[in-house]
């Protein structure tokens, strides 16, 4: 089922290591297919180099494997809790890549310092709270999902326009309209990390960039009267 689906969800999956996003079986990438309400998710452990589009994992939106003989992501329950909080997401995407792992351990946000983050992220990359002991000793990756969902509900953040967090001594989650885009911009959430290091080093006083250029370089991509490229 969902042959589809399981292609680009594998050909998300390559694109990690491709742009430098993983190392060793670090990482994965999952899509949903809205009608069924199923999840295709990269199967747990298996090495990038091994990896076959016949082998991604089909979850319900409990987590509970439909289809595969494989285990499934152990970051599943993560994924299938956003899946269920943010309708409009169609990929999500989950890395230790260096810059943005970085900023998570950090537990600070990722600034809206420049265009190139405002093309992108209409406002800060947030960061969760640290996750309690109970939390983490009780279903972690579920209560992973419920961290990042508390964030954007408790702060206003609509997801379809940060499509990014930080979790908290952790690494990022990322998310898109499919796995190929969420890939997209976890690329861009490490290029702004990486970015972001280099901005306060040459100007620790930096300060997030002005609203209204803020609203420019978002608005002209994503908004209703978006005009760049040729969509
Ligand atoms: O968060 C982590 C490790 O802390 C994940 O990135 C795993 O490294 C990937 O696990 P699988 O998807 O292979 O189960």
């Amino acid at each position: 089922m969902l042959e589809s689906l399981k292609q680009a969800v594998w050909e998300a999956n390559m694109e990690l290591p491709k742009y430098g996003l993983v190392t060793f079986t670090w990482g994965n990438v999952s899509g949903i297919d809205r009608e069924s309400g199923f999840v295709v998710i990269k199967p747990s452990g298996v090495p990038y180099e091994e990896l076959r589009a016949e082998q991604m994992v089909v979850v319900d939106l409990e987590g509970r494997v439909v289809e595969g003989n494989l285990r499934p992501s152990s970051d599943t329950p993560t994924h299938v809790a956003l899946y269920r909080a943010f309708e409009s997401i169609g990929g999500i995407v989950h890395t230790h890549s260096p810059w943005a792992t970085s900023w998570a351990q950090a537990g600070r946000a990722i600034p809206a310092l420049g265009t190139t983050h405002g093309d992108y992220f209409y406002g800060e990359i947030p960061c969760t709270r640290a996750m309690t002991e109970a939390e983490i000793k009780g279903a972690y990756e579920l209560e992973t999902g419920n961290v990042i969902i508390e964030t954007f509900r408790e702060r206003g953040i609509d997801p379809a326009e940060v499509p990014a967090v930080l979790v908290n001594s952790h690494a990022p989650f990322v998310w898109g309209k499919d796995p190929h885009n969420a890939v997209h911009n976890a690329v861009v959430v490490e290029e702004v990390a990486k970015m972001g290091v280099h901005t306060f080093a040459l100007n620790p006083n930096i300060q997030p960039m002005d609203q209204h250029l803020l609203d420019r370089h978002y608005l002209r991509k994503h908004g209703k009267n978006a005009y760049y490229g040729q969509k």
